[in-house]
């Protein structure tokens, strides 16, 4: 019968080959790493293909844990409600960072971990300024000689935001995992735990360097710069347009595509020189729309408002009128589709060449206003705005 790589631990060596210098078992998977393929499971010549990697993993395994920073923010992961109540009662950002980890003793595993406590907020309560300091804070991390990957515990509701924003600020090329929970602590099938222990078997694997800041949620890696939640219950509610990067396969990952757009060391933008962000402001499309929804934001004082348009961003007729007119009061109008997926294409059903307007290209409208409001850190004009949405 075969049996699985992580099974055959510890291998069998030579008794020439002395003790084994390994201070502890290595991490689930590392072995299905090093000789994967479905072929490796059966057959004398595959045994000893496992063995011969494992003796050459030798070294890699008795080297330090890598060092991961673990940020937490709150949300649902530290949620937590009545033991075994319906996942949908409870409270989030209740337990704190450590008792997080403690309740997994996998972790310590996988990493040497420094943990703190950077917010403890429903993650509809990030606001720009807390957006600021967690990017700020996770920029210093990668900074650092002892830190080789950073971890962000983070509420799902607003995690697409956050991660796309580190993305695109934190000038490093070091690991930067998100993860969270659909459910707390306290539900059945808590998914939090097993977030947790892939999110750091991802951000603690050579092969996660330099893929820009990932999504880690039930067992799939996504890039942050697509992945959206799309369902608000379900375990499986984060999807990215273009498909996931990889997955999490037997706790190691395991990659399928590339990130095509810039991001972390490629981006023009750079956390350590912003002090604040524009004020952008964001309009859902829909039947029967009124001005004053756009009138509002400009009185609030935004620099530009993002409609997330029916279809290809299509704006009304009895409105066109009018969101011309924002250019006039300092206002750029950026058109986006509230559909989830596709482009919004320049000049297709609006001309935006001849208001000024811009378009998002596929940016959904929740990450166009970030987008937006970073572009206007740096340009004034339309065509460079345009450019940076068909750049990122
Ligand atoms: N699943 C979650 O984390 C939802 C929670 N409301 C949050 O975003 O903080």
């Amino acid at each position: 019968m075969g049996r699985t790589a992580s099974e055959k631990w510890p291998p069998r060596f030579p008794a020439s080959r002395g003790p084994l210098p390994l201070r502890r078992a290595p991490p689930e998977g590392v072995l299905f790493h090093l000789g994967d393929g479905p072929a490796m499971k059966n057959g004398k010549k595959n045994v000893a293909t496992v063995r011969c990697v494992t003796m050459k993993s030798m070294t890699n395994l008795s080297a330090p844990l890598p060092r991961i920073a673990l940020v937490a923010t709150g949300g649902t992961i530290a949620g937590a409600g009545a033991e075994g109540e319906p996942s949908a009662a409870y409270q989030a950002a209740v337990v704190g960072a450590s008792d997080l980890i403690a309740r997994v003793p996998q972790l310590a595993r996988l990493a040497q971990l420094q943990t703190e406590q950077l917010l403890q907020i429903d993650s509809a309560d990030f606001t720009d300024d807390k957006l600021l300091l967690l990017a700020r804070r996770v920029a210093a991390l990668c900074a650092r000689e002892d830190v080789d990957g950073v971890v962000i515990t983070h509420g799902t509701d607003t995690m697409e935001e956050s991660a796309y924003f580190l993305h695109l600020t934190v000038r490093s090329s070091k690991p930067v995992v998100v993860t969270g929970a659909m459910r707390p602590g306290t539900a059945l099938a808590a998914d939090g735990p097993a977030n947790l222990v892939h999110a750091l078997a991802v951000a603690t694997h050579p092969s996660t360097q330099g893929r820009g800041v990932l999504v880690v949620m039930n067992e799939e890696i996504h890039s942050a710069r697509d992945v959206a939640k799309v369902h608000a219950m379900r375990l499986d509610a984060f999807v990215s347009p273009h498909g996931a990067l990889g997955l999490v396969v037997e706790g190691v990952p395991r990659w399928y595509r590339q990130v095509a757009r810039p991001h972390t060391t490629q981006s023009e933008f750079d956390i350590t020189t912003l002090d604040a962000l524009p004020l952008v402001g964001l309009v859902a499309g829909h039947g029967n729309m009124r001005a004053e929804i756009f009138d509002a934001w400009v009185a609030a004082g935004v620099r530009a408002i993002v409609y997330a348009g029916v279809g290809g961003g299509t704006v009304p007729s009895y409105l066109r009128g009018h969101l011309v007119a924002l250019r006039d009061r300092g206002v750029w109008l950026v058109r986006a589709t509230r559909t989830g997926a596709g482009p919004v294409i320049r000049n297709a059903n609006a001309d935006d060449d001849a208001h000024g307007w811009i378009v998002t290209d596929d940016q959904s409208p929740a990450r166009a206003r970030l987008l937006t409001a970073l572009a206007l850190t740096r340009h004034d004009d339309a065509a460079s705005l345009q450019k940076v949405f068909l750049r990122y």
